[in-house]
């Protein structure tokens, strides 16, 4: 990646500023509370007061930013300084050797580095696993063609401990994801299994992102800006920070800083149509920087994918009719993957499609 290739240069408007505004961030939510709370014998104690208005931060974060950073999540810190340590090990290897994985159109699943967002190259390089094994997807994106088939992981035989390393950590945020979803539910006045439902067949992916040092962080980016189309997303970044998100009070373009243990949260498109937009899915994109390499690894969960993803029956009545036609969620997946391979003619496939 020497050269810039005119590939990754940004529309002017959309190139970063540098000097990213260090205004108001995202808001920073304590889990401890979680621990503590025992929800089945109904007495209400100080577990229980800390948990409500933990639930309320959650609603209020979700609402005003899609977007917020959680500590005292549970996750043990060994097992993500395991996949980031593998990681590193995994993208310094020769462009050659990662090859040897490389996701193909009849594999997605792997190592790739011609990535683009809107039409314009990503500045970085990939390697995405699936949480589940076997992981089952439509074979066809096709509307009206049934047939099932699974998505494989393609393991490096170098660094051999990172295969290990990725279903540990799969494991450990599969079960805060939960935790989180359930708390998500609660905020919006749902029974804490809400989602659970759609979950069995789970789509969910991890991503270990690299992006390396680029001579013109002025004109390109990391990942340009888009919106996970996912329902939620749990993203650990390393030291060096890049991240910025799309402030929903003025459209300002807000620096996510990095603090040491914290993961990002942000809700996906499919929340938003879950909750019928009283959560939304929120713009992000991934800065560069001429100097340092950055690492992040965000974990995507998403639902089965037979699942017919609409509003949610009790969010929605005769004064807040449903916004979204219902829509299959593996469909979505294989349309959308398809595209991420190439530049397309046309824009890649939305939620606002489904708008009604
Ligand atoms: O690297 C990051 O901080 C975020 C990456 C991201 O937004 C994505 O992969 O969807
Ligand atoms: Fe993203």
């Amino acid at each position: 990646m020497g050269e810039v290739d005119p590939a990754f240069i940004q529309d002017v408007e959309h190139r970063p500023k540098l000097a990213a505004a260090q205004a108001e961030g995202i808001p920073l939510i304590d889990l401890a509370a979680l621990a503590s709370y025992s929800p089945s014998d109904g007495t209400v104690d100080a577990s229980t007061v800390a948990f409500e208005g933990l639930v309320a931060e959650i609603g209020e974060a979700c609402r005003k930013w899609g977007f917020f950073a959680v500590v005292n999540h549970g996750v043990a810190a060994e097992k993500r300084e395991r996949i980031e340590r593998e990681a590193r090990k995994f993208f310094g290897q020769s462009l050659e050797e990662k090859k040897k994985v490389r996701r193909d159109e009849k594999g997605v699943i792997g190592y790739y580095e011609t990535e683009h967002t809107k039409n314009v190259r990503d500045w970085k390089e990939v390697f995405d696993c699936t949480v589940k094994e076997p992981t089952l997807v439509p074979a066809s994106p096709k509307d009206g063609e049934e047939a099932v088939t699974e998505w494989i992981n393609k393991w490096p035989e170098y660094p051999p401990g990172l295969r290990k390393a990725c279903e540990e950590y799969a494991q450990e945020l599969e079960k805060l994801a939960h935790k989180l979803m359930g708390l998500i539910a609660q905020s919006l006045g749902l029974p804490a299994n809400r989602f659970e439902e759609f979950y069995k067949d789970h789509t969910s992916f991890i991503r270990l992102n690299h992006y390396p040092p680029c001579p013109a962080p002025h004109l390109a980016l990391g990942v340009g800006r888009h919106k996970d189309s996912g329902a939620l997303t749990i993203l650990a970044q390393d030291d060096v920070g890049g991240l910025e998100v799309k402030r929903k009070s003025d459209g300002e373009w807000v620096l996510v800083k990095p603090i040491p243990d914290a993961f990002i949260i942000n809700v996906g498109d499919i929340i938003q149509v879950w909750s019928n937009d009283t959560y939304e899915s929120v713009e992000h994109r991934v800065m560069v920087n001429s100097k340092k390499e950055r690492f992040s690894i965000p974990f995507f969960f998403n639902p089965s994918h037979h699942t017919m993803v609409q509003p949610l029956k009790e969010l929605t009545d005769e004064h807040k009719p449903p916004k979204y036609r219902p829509y299959s969620w593996g469909k979505f997946l294989v349309t959308r993957i398809g595209g991420n391979f190439k530049k397309l003619d046309v824009e890649n496939l939305q939620i606002y499609h489904f708008r009604i």
